[in-house]
């Protein structure tokens, strides 16, 4: 049973307009904890009608917003990230309950997710124009920054804090308005920052929380005119389809899509750090996450070495219930989730792989699923072309560097990759041969507000966090004076 100090973070309504509500026809879904099948709550399914309201709520203020002073925008995120951090624990139990992960994991989420309105309530003071020679005496050049508008959001289930906080953050940064779509599964975490964002100050209608059916939701942010950009966190498979439903609008796109990370080790890495670089990036959020180790290719001179030493540490993982103390490992979120990873286990043995450890549900039931280690693993496999989204971690030899990062590149994804190595020539060579986004260097985990977030290829457009996250939600004017 969820039991919160702040009571007033449970919310079975939606918020539109600075106000709590259900759905028009009073249907609602039901939210369940991963872990034990219980109903946490129910919350209104909203469709097509709700969520109009809730983009003309948001397009009412927008303006008023964006020409408030920048300081004052600031102080008032300032004022929600301090909200957030003194609700930490409570939200982080939230997170735990309607996704599953691990408390510590939670907690880490929730400061990772108000680290980025920290971030952008500072950057808010800092959206700069230029001024150009001009092309005569006679003229001048201003180019200004100014807020996109309304824009809308829809979020994912794995992090179902910060994936919000990570676009809204800038967006209200720079004067914008929104509407948010949160996961079915994971609707609970949006619907508290909506509490704190209106006890921060945040203006009614500025920030708007929609939950129900995603269709009829994103059917309405892709073509309703006011909507100027929609920033979709997911698999590429939606956020192929909202492209294509917004292209009639020619709305700006934010995507954050699949990922199939490589994760290398070459022979002259730290072996023993090269193992903990692995757990953490295979086996966080039990594997569910877009920049997960997908593929782990061994250098052939260390290959045996590696495998062992992971097993070693994987067999220390305590797996149960996130609520638990020490618990590490939790549930996945679904039955979907379970069969896509016994679908890829089942491909690779039957393709040559031998499974290390694991390979199968948790005595625990419901979605748990032993953390899993194959070896022999080869590029004819699924686990070397699909996001596994699970606890399994694939074991590549290589031979050489022309030959691993041939591989490494041969996806049609490019979010995150990572290798560990020390020749230097080694890793600057490597760092700039790897067609992702983002490449981790001697290390397991690469996200923070400070960097630029973000894919190539199939993995999206756009990047979330850094100063470049703040032009995403920005418009460029070039305003040409004459006769002076
Ligand atoms: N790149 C990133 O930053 C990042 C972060 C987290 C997750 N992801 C990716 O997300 C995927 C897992 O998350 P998921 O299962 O929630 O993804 P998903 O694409 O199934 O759902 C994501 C969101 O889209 C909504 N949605 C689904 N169909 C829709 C439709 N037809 N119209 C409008 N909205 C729709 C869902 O309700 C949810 O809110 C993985 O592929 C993972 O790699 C990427
Ligand atoms: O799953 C997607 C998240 O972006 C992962 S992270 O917490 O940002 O690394």
């Amino acid at each position: 049973m969820l039991k919160l100090t702040n009571e007033n973070l449970l919310k079975s309504q939606c918020y539109i307009d600075g106000e709590w509500i259900d759905a028009d026809n009073a249907e609602t879904m039901d939210v369940l904890n991963p872990a034990t099948g219980e109903v946490i709550t129910s919350v209104p399914k909203m469709g097509q009608a709700e969520t109009e309201r809730a983009i003309t709520a948001a397009n009412a203020v927008q303006k008023n917003w964006a020409k408030r002073p920048a300081k004052e925008r600031a102080n008032i995120l300032r004022n929600w990230f301090n909200l957030i951090m003194a609700n930490q624990e409570d939200l982080a139990q939230i997170i735990t309950a309607e996704m599953g992960k691990p408390l510590a994991e939670s907690r880490g989420e929730v400061a990772y997710g108000a680290s980025y309105i920290e971030w952008y309530a500072e950057e808010a003071k800092r959206v700069y124009g230029d001024t150009i020679p001009a092309p005569g005496d006679d003229k001048r050049i201003i180019v200004m920054k100014q807020p996109i508008g309304v824009i809308a959001s829809i979020t994912p289930w794995n992090f179902p804090n910060a994936m919000i906080t990570r676009k809204i953050a800038p967006a209200l940064a720079v004067g914008c308005a929104t509407v948010m779509k949160p996961a079915e599964q994971t609707p609970l975490s949006a619907l508290a920052l909506c509490v704190l964002a209106e006890e921060a100050g945040l203006p009614k209608g500025l920030v708007n929380c929609v939950v129900g059916d995603p269709v009829a939701i994103g059917g309405e942010m892709t073509s309703n005119d006011i909507i100027r950009k929609l920033t979709f966190t997911g698999s590429t498979e939606v956020g192929r389809l909202l492209m294509r439903q917004s292209a009639q609008h020619i709305k700006k796109l934010g995507l954050e899509l699949g990922g199939n990370a490589p994760f290398i080790v070459f022979d002259d890495a730290d072996i023993d750090a090269a193992v903990e670089g692995a757990m953490i990036s295979k086996y966080r959020n039990s594997g569910q996450t877009c920049v997960c180790a997908n593929r782990i290719y061994v250098q052939e001179g260390v290959y045996d070495q590696f495998a062992e030493k992971l097993a070693a540490k994987v067999a220390d993982l305590k797996i149960g219930n996130g609520a638990e103390d020490d618990v590490v490992q939790g549930p996945l979120i679904d039955d979907k989730a379970v069969a896509k990873v016994e679908a890829h286990l089942t491909d690779a043995v039957s393709k040559g792989a031998e499974i290390v450890c694991g390979g199968q549900r948790h005595e625990l039931g419901r979605t748990f699923f032993e953390p899993t280690i194959v070896k022999n693993v080869t590029k004819e496999m699924k686990v070397a072309r699909e996001e596994t989204f699970g606890p399994i971690a694939p074991l590549f030899r290589f031979k050489d560097d022309a030959d691993v990062i041939a591989q490494a590149n041969d996806t049609e994804y490019g979010l995150a990759s990572y290798f560990y190595a020390k020749d230097m020539s080694r890793v600057f060579r490597v760092a700039e041969e790897l067609e992702y986004g983002m490449v981790g260097v001697n290390t397991g985990i690469l996200s923070n507000e400070v960097a630029p977030f973000g894919g190539i290829k199939q993995s999206g457009l756009g990047r979330e966090g850094s100063k470049f996250g703040l032009d995403d939600y920005l418009e460029i004017k070039y305003v040409l004076l004459s006769e002076i």
